[in-house]
């Protein structure tokens, strides 16, 4: 295992209410993690630890250690909006800029200096596009909004979009959610085919998507990790009796 981000102790706080607590975990470079476990275990919180997205809930506390390649997250000298190109989020409900489809993916290159002049900056949205397989789709209507995209459309832009910057990390908040079982499946060929180029977190509410993505599963519940591991140990053969019930579907 290449361990590209590392979490060590990880609490999280909102105002007086414990949402995590003391959750260690390594994530893998060249694998697709699965983070599951009922509604409100804290997944999507501890996902959002990954990438500081928590400091915009004003509310909400971390303490702990989270290195993404060894590099404290928390440090005072952490660039955050650098952090969160280098680890690069996709939503539930995709959400692109009320834009066209090609500034949706240059806006990002573009704020962070990527391309010298149009022509690069034409190739980033063009490779990117091509890399969130949505190109042949919008290669023609580069100029429309992409909110005039259908849903599944819109959740690929997304990913162009974080691809765009060049993100080491990509974390997905429960992607498909929002999508049909078509638009679903599409997602996670693509999620296939990005694995190994980033390391990919995924929280997911369906067992079966887990097993089909990722390679890596973390179960969740009340706020701890009580299982990590391989995705087919997790499922087939779980050592907590908490994931077993889990996953047999004894609740959630
Ligand atoms: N902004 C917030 N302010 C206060 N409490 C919050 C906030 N966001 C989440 N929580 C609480 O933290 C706990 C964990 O929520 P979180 O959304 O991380 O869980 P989850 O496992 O992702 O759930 P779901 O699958 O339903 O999205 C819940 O009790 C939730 O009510």
């Amino acid at each position: 295992m290449t361990i590209k981000m590392s979490a060590k102790n990880v609490n999280v706080f909102y105002g007086t209410k414990q949402a995590i607590t003391d959750v260690s975990i390594d994530v893998d470079q060249d694998e697709v993690t699965a983070f599951i476990g009922p509604s409100g275990c804290g997944k999507s919180t501890f996902l959002r630890t990954l990438n500081r997205m928590n400091d915009t809930v004003a509310s909400a506390k971390v303490t702990g250690d989270i290195r993404l390649d060894g590099e404290d997250i928390y440090a005072p000298s952490m660039d955050v909006v650098q952090l969160r190109a280098r680890v690069g989020m996709v939503f539930q409900k995709p959400n692109p800029f009320p834009k066209s489809i090609f500034e949706n993916v240059a806006y990002g290159p573009r704020i962070h200096g990527l391309a010298a002049n149009k022509t690069d900056l034409a190739e980033v949205v063009e490779k990117s596009l091509k890399r969130a397989g949505l190109w042949e789709e919008v290669k023609d209507r580069l100029s429309e909004s992409g909110t005039a995209l259908s849903g599944g459309q819109q959740q690929r832009l997304c990913i162009a979009r974080a691809i765009a910057v060049d993100p080491e990390v990509i974390l997905m908040d429960e992607p498909c959610s929002a999508l049909d079982p078509i638009a679903t499946a599409r997602i996670e060929e693509l999620i296939h085919e990005l694995k190994g180029r980033y390391a990919i977190v995924i929280v997911t509410h369906n067992m079966q998507q887990a097993a089909r993505v990722s390679q890596r599963t973390a179960f969740f519940h009340l706020g701890t990790l009580v299982e990590y591991g391989n995705t087919s140990d997790i499922f087939t053969n779980p050592r907590q009796e908490r994931t077993k019930d889990y996953i047999t579907g004894r609740y959630g």
